[in-house]
């Protein structure tokens, strides 16, 4: 079954609008997991202008304090700050995201041929400072999965952007989801688990997840959020949980 873990840098987003504490990440994510969500996933940027550092300490104890058994998942480029802010939070799972400070969004995966010895003693410090599973931000590129899988990390997590974008092209989408079906397989048979995340809609999860039983999880922001303002927050997650295959 593929887990659906609820990114809310969007309600931040529309948060962040005003010096005013409404809509509430912490509020919307309780109502994500009462609904069903497995966890919650975050990705706070250096300019805070999504979630913010001080969001994810009330993040943490909801979780804790009320649902016990599902996930804080927090991704991040690994910056210093970003590591020391992950061992203060204890997170069930990283996600280490190669972004710019001052990109829009999240648009590549690791270059894990280049970048592999630097993110092999990154995983190495997190595995014991946090315990956490750590999962590595990934092209769907099988030729690159050896090398994802030599950094230590438990897996790797799919960009779908490039599936995403096919929203009004058939023909391409079912391309881009072959080559995200060659990469779970090249990814799985290095050990690796396999999450996916990004531009994902009801529209889209339902075939990728057809395709693709295996995916471990998928983290979902934008078209959730999107969605949440029409049928609101608890029908939403229900709905993208039906999606990923999931009693709803
Ligand atoms: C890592 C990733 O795929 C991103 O999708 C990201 O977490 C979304 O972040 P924003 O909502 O801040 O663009
Ligand atoms: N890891 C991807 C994610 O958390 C959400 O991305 P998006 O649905 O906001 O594009």
């Amino acid at each position: 079954m593929t887990e659906l873990s609820v990114n809310l840098n969007a309600v931040a987003l529309l948060r962040n609008r005003r010096d005013l504490p409404w809509p509430s990440v912490t509020g919307l994510g309780r109502i994500a997991l009462e609904a069903g969500a497995n966890g919650l996933t975050v990705h706070p940027r250096p300019d805070e202008r999504h979630t913010r550092r001080s969001d994810l300490p009330a993040l943490r104890a909801l979780i804790d304090t009320e649902f016990p058994e599902r996930e804080f998942n927090i991704e991040g480029n690994p910056t210093e700050d970003f590591l020391e802010l992950v061992e203060d939070i204890q997170p069930e799972q990283v996600t280490l995201v190669p972004d710019d400070p001052g990109q829009v969004t999240s648009d590549h995966g690791w270059n894990f041929k280049a970048d592999g010895a630097r993110l092999h003693k990154i995983v190495a410090r997190l595995k014991v400072t946090t315990g956490a599973r750590i999962s590595l931000f990934a092209d769907a590129d099988p030729s690159q999965m050896a090398a994802a899988a030599e950094t230590g990390c438990d897996r790797v997590e799919l960009y779908t952007g490039p599936y995403g974008s096919c929203h009004d092209d058939p023909e391409a989408a079912a391309r881009e989801l072959e080559k995200l079906a060659q990469a779970t397989e090249a990814a799985m048979a290095c050990g690796l688990g396999v999450n996916a995340g990004h531009d994902l809609t009801v529209e889209n999860l339902i075939p990728l997840v057809l395709r693709i039983p295996d995916l471990a999880e998928v983290s979902i922001g934008h078209g959730l959020t999107a969605d949440a303002l029409i049928h609101g927050m608890a029908e939403t997650v229900r709905r993208f949980r039906r999606a990923c295959g999931q009693d709803a």
